[in-house]
């Protein structure tokens, strides 16, 4: 073997002393080969070690990360002549195993059973419950029976005092489902008012582990680098911890819906509203209804406000992607003052606002690739109406090296609260002054706009948040700093794990 010559404590699963009956394994030459490799499990399971003189063995462990932030669970077979020196050492680590704080002992999992290709409970129980049970991990496992069943749990009955984390199988709703239901329990729990966007909200407790099992995983993408579930529990029995910002929707002071994402209006919220009405085509149905928008290229006049964020590392054009541990921890947000605020009228294609890069296999840059996850921000990412050639080309630079945001009719803001106003909702005193200031022409378009009938754009699209359609186009945005916790840790580049410096390697 002889590449890796350390492996931190942090990163081994667990110890197990072995049977003697092994013996035959054993080499004469005192090196120790690889024994088995676990059948049925993605996750090999690999044990070496070596002996550098029969008095002086040394151990190596390790979780053994694969391509493309893949991690399998490796297992290292030692034996040693003297049992004494064996015991002294598998009781040395479980010492040290057990004084990792934050490794998880309890876990509430939901599995919702029909997430993707309804293949959840089959993950779990095949891939992701025995490794739990390797480390120890004891499980309380809800497969839930209907839509919003582990949100309403988490809201009112789940004993969440005797759990260290939340875990869902399933994909981008069911996470969505689990968080709604945290955050609220929450704020209930502290008395803390939701609907006011005013509220400060409480930071939940509890981690969320997400194991993909279901036909769009962005949050784990993004968070882990890969969507596999062998990947995403070894990140929970590490016990890694992801701080995450949340957005939350208002409208006129009544809470709407949790986001993390993505929150977009015009082209995205018209993908999801037309594909929705497609779910039979399966996912070709996102293609399908992409194009049809590309080629409808409706545009939407509104106003939207927002409050710039300050005392922050980066901007959403520094080209800094998203790595592990390097997320500022703390956002300075401005006070906020009502002179801060900055508006911005206009005829728009799309409006987004990224939480996170939003990265996924189609896309591994994402719609802000330098976004960040727990800096108290979101980039708000104005298209404004260009010409349909101009637009792809803002498109197509999401998959190529060059900066989407580099062209005259796009503009990103990193802000940490922004309102948008539909123009049909603005006041008549707002829409006399628009009138005003318009020439003869745009009246008559607006006259047009009224009366969808004739083809022309229709005066107001929906807004996606993070996959679900909003009631409401009129919306008051606040994030909140931190507000979650993922089991998770960023995207791992590869010099964090070419170079351990851990002190508390063996
Ligand atoms: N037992 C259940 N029966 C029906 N729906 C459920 C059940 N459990 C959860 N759900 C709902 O199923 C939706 C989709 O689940 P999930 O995100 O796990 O899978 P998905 O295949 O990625 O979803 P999508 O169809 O949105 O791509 C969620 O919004 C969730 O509320």
């Amino acid at each position: 073997l002889g590449v890796c010559h350390s492996v931190s404590v942090t990163e081994i699963i667990c110890v197990t002393e072995e049977e003697e009956e092994n013996s035959s394994k054993q080499r004469d030459d005192g090196s120790w080969r690889k024994i088995k490799e676990r059948e049925g499990k993605d996750c090999r399971q690999a044990f070496t070690g070596k002996k550098t003189t029969k008095k002086t063995p040394r151990h190596m462990f390790y979780v053994e990360r694969g391509r493309n932030h893949r991690w399998r669970c490796v297992e290292i077979t030692f034996r040693c002549p003297d049992r004494a020196m064996c015991q002294h050492w598998v009781s040395g680590i479980r010492d040290q195993l057990a004084a990792i704080s934050s490794r998880p002992k309890q876990l509430l999992v939901y599995i919702n059973p029909y997430g993707g290709k309804r293949q959840g409970k089959r993950i779990y129980e095949q891939k992701v419950a025995p490794l739990f049970a390797q480390a120890g991990i004891s499980t309380h496992v809800i497969v839930t029976e209907y839509a919003n069943h582990a949100r309403d749990h988490l809201r009112t009955e789940a004993e969440l005092k005797r759990f260290d984390g939340v875990v869902c199988v399933g994909g981008d709703g069911m996470f969505s489902e689990i968080i709604h239901g945290l955050i609220w329990r929450t704020q209930m729990d502290g008395g803390v008012d939701p609907n006011s966007p005013e509220e400060t909200l409480l930071p939940c407790s509890l981690r969320i582990g997400i194991i993909p099992a279901g036909s769009t995983d962005c949050i784990c993408f993004a968070t882990v680098g890969t969507n596999d579930p062998v990947t995403s529990a070894l990140h929970i029995i590490v016990g890694d911890s992801q701080p995450m910002d949340v957005c939350s929707v208002h409208h006129n002071n009544a809470f709407l819906r949790y986001s993390v994402s993505l929150l977009g209006y015009g082209f995205y919220g018209d993908v999801l509203t037309d594909s929705e009405r497609k779910r039979w085509m399966g996912p070709a149905r996102y293609d399908f209804s992409g194009l049809k928008m590309f080629l409808t290229h409706h545009y939407y006049e509104g106003t939207v406000s927002y409050l710039p964020a300050k005392g922050i590392m980066g901007t959403p054009r520094d080209g800094l992607t998203l790595t592990v541990n390097k997320c500022p921890l703390s956002t300075v947000c401005v006070s906020e003052s009502e002179d801060e605020w900055r508006t911005i009228r206009g005829k728009f294609l799309a409006i987004n606002a990224a939480s996170m890069s939003c990265a996924c296999p189609r896309s591994p840059k994402g719609l802000s690739p330098s976004a960040h996850l727990a800096d108290g921000t979101t980039d708000l990412i104005l298209v404004r109406k260009c010409s349909r050639f101009n637009f792809l080309r803002h498109l197509i630079r999401h998959t190529s090296k060059d900066d989407q945001f580099d062209l005259g009719f796009v503009e990103v803001h990193r802000v940490c609260r922004f309102r948008f106003m539909p123009r049909h909702c603005q006041s008549d005193s707002d829409l006399e002054l628009d009138l005003q200031e318009n020439s003869k022409r745009q009246i008559f378009s607006q006259i047009c706009r009224d009366h969808p009938a004739c083809g022309c754009t229709p005066i107001y699209s929906s807004w996606n948040c993070d996959g679900e359609i909003l009631n409401h186009t009129a919306i008051d945005v606040r994030v909140h700093c931190q507000l979650i916790k993922l089991f998770a840790r960023g995207i791992e580049e590869m010099a964090v794990f070419e170079e351990i410096t851990n002190p508390c390697a063996i």
